[in-house]
């Protein structure tokens, strides 16, 4: 296994990325960013343009080479099935899969790599690729305490991590964080759109939502302050903002719509399973 360290904690890992698109790239990116050797990288991915330094592999040459530390499953759960089982050699040789694959459940890899394969389950986000993500961590009790490291270090240069001992909260998280940036950037296309709506010229509109939302981050991520405090802060008694809020804070408005939307997507986690 990889030399870890503090200063360099990348330094020494092996990692074979199986698929690396938009989340599998964004965590490679990360990782680059942060230590990572690309001469350490091998990727199976037939279509993805990958960053100078790192090998692009068959499957075929990759089951063939030394295994790797840690096998990052970062391919559509769809077609999961059908190409996971090529890799169980690796598996049986040592390698942690550590799947972000939406709604695969640990049990269900694991039997695909051949009964008893380590497995980490983890739902990371896209800010990930600017060392500013959010994942989740579930591990099988195959993963010993050394490899379970290993993945947190992994997603730790990339951001937050939790572990959760309960795998089924793995959906809600998948709804919440895996997909939440989509959310926000909605918003961001939501508040452009109400600008220009509302007389301002469209470019504008849009370098103006931008930065509230991304300002607006910034301030909550740097500040002791709640989100509901941060709120109020901005909203003067009887002032324009909440006029903005009577509307959006309205019992059948944005809280409702937010709830039925998670929900949506933790129920689709949940038949991505199967
Ligand atoms: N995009 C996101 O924000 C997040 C995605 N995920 C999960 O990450 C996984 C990948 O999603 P995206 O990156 O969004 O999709 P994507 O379509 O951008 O990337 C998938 C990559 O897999 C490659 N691929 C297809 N068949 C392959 C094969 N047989 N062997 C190796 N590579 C192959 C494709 O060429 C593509 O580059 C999914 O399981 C998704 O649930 C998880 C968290 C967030
Ligand atoms: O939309 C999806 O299925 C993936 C999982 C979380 C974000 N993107």
């Amino acid at each position: 296994m990889g030399c870890l360290t503090t200063d360099t904690p990348l330094a020494g890992v092996s990692l074979l990325l199986l698929g690396c698109g938009k989340m599998g790239g964004a965590l490679l990116n990360g990782w680059l960013g942060r230590g990572l050797e690309p001469s350490a990288v091998h990727v199976v991915d037939p279509l993805a343009d990958l960053p100078a330094g790192v090998t692009r592999l068959t499957a075929e040459q990759a089951v063939a080479l030394p295994p790797p530390d840690v096998c990052l499953v970062a391919i559509k759960p769809q077609v999961v099935p059908e190409v996971l089982p090529a890799y169980a050699p690796l598996a049986q040789a040592g390698t942690v899969f550590l799947s972000v694959a939406a709604g695969k459940t640990i049990d269900g890899l694991s039997g695909l790599l051949g009964g008893d394969a380590a497995v980490v389950r983890a739902m990371p986000n896209t800010p990930a690729a600017v060392g500013r993500g959010a994942s989740v961590l579930c591990a099988n009790a195959r993963v010993p305490a050394p490899t379970r490291a290993l993945c947190e270090t992994l997603m730790a240069a990339v951001g937050t991590v939790e572990w959760v001992d309960d795998e089924s909260l793995i959906d809600a998280v998948t709804a919440l964080s895996g997909g939440g940036p989509a959310y926000v950037f909605l918003l961001v296309e939501c508040l452009a759109e109400a600008g220009r709506a509302n007389g301002l010229p469209a470019d504008l509109a849009m370098r103006l939502a931008r930065s509230t939302v991304a300002g607006s981050g910034a301030l909550l991520d740097g500040s002791a302050e709640d989100a509901a405090t941060l709120r109020k802060n901005v909203t003067s008694h009887k002032g324009t903002t909440a006029a903005a809020l009577a509307v959006l804070m309205a019992e059948d408005a944005l809280q409702p719509m937010v709830t039925r939307a998670i929900a949506a997507a933790a129920e689709r986690s949940r038949e991505l399973a199967s």
